[in-house]
């Protein structure tokens, strides 16, 4: 059966085929960016940019600090496709529209997804501004059933069953950290599980504290789908979080967080994101080869 609202493989290739009539750039890199950051889309080099409402079959932008194009171009001569502004479920778009490019990448020919955000702390460590690497996730909707994967299964993009262990790629993490060395900002970076939870509500204290219980170390509304899907077609992953608050875990607390200032704290950190993000891609590869 069809439903409404499944998109079938026709759906994936006709966008796949009309960015491809639109663009010389054949990008192995996609990049997402996560509230505020579309900054990274600066540092490409011979761009082209597609608005979400030109593109057949893309959902649209509602966020603020998500632009809402698709701009191609060349990071240290790396052709990178990069996203200004991502989908989240609590927009109102079915997980498999949230994800919807990144199965069009994958026909664009895309090897490896890199996604940001942004993300209230609960590790106690953690400061505001910190960048954290992503080494797991836990993907609260998905546990309960909310996965952009449910629904008969395409083969042609991957197994019904995929494996999630090991997604965030090892290799890719050591050159990240490496690289924050070699700039002398390894003082504000971390390693964490990001939690992906549904929102859009910032979460109440029970809620931090349970989250803080299961180890969490930072929390956010977007990402995992988008990995699960790239997983489940081969690519390799790599994300990071921008630290843009500290979660409320205290009922003495009188702080609270709101979008504008997750988006102040993103401004902040944007130069030092942009440069790790072109420096990791220039890395990526050697003669044309992933390391
Ligand atoms: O797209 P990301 O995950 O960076 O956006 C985060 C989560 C919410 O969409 C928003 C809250 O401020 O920022
Ligand atoms: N919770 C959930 N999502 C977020 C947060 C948060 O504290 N900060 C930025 N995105």
């Amino acid at each position: 059966m069809h439903r409404k609202d499944q998109i079938c493989h026709d759906d994936y290739q006709k966008t796949a085929s009309w960015l491809l009539s639109q663009t010389q750039h054949r990008p192995k890199v996609a990049i997402i960016c996560g509230s505020g950051l579309g900054m990274l889309a600066d540092a490409l080099k011979c761009q082209d940019s597609v608005p979400y409402s030109d593109i057949p079959g893309f959902p649209q932008s509602t966020v603020q600090g998500h632009a809402g194009r698709l701009v191609f171009g060349e990071l240290k001569g790396k052709t990178c496709v990069c996203m200004q502004g991502r989908f989240h479920m609590y927009e109102g778009h079915s997980l498999c529209k949230t994800t919807f490019p990144v199965r069009v990448f994958k026909l664009l020919g895309v090897e490896t997804l890199i996604v940001t955000n942004a993300a209230g702390s609960l590790a106690d460590s953690y400061q505001v501004g910190d960048i954290m690497i992503i080494k797991d996730h836990i993907n609260f909707p998905g546990l309960a059933g909310l996965n952009p994967l449910s629904g008969p299964n395409d083969d042609k993009f991957g197994p019904r069953f995929p494996p999630m262990s090991g997604v965030y790629d090892k290799n890719l993490r050591k050159i990240a950290f490496d690289l924050c060395k070699s700039m002398d900002v390894s003082q504000f970076v971390q390693e964490g599980v990001y939690c992906m939870v549904g929102g859009p509500n910032f979460e109440t204290i029970a809620e931090a504290r349970l989250l803080h219980r299961l180890g969490v170390d930072a929390v956010g509304m977007s990402t995992a789908p988008e990995v699960v899907v790239a997983t489940q077609c081969g690519m390799r992953v790599f994300g990071l979080s921008l630290i843009t608050n500290k979660v409320v875990k205290s009922y003495d607390d009188t702080e609270s967080v709101n979008h504008e200032a997750v988006l102040e704290v993103s401004k902040l950190r944007s130069q030092m994101l942009q440069t790790l993000v072109t420096e990791l891609v220039s890395r990526m590869y050697i003669n044309n080869n992933a390391v």
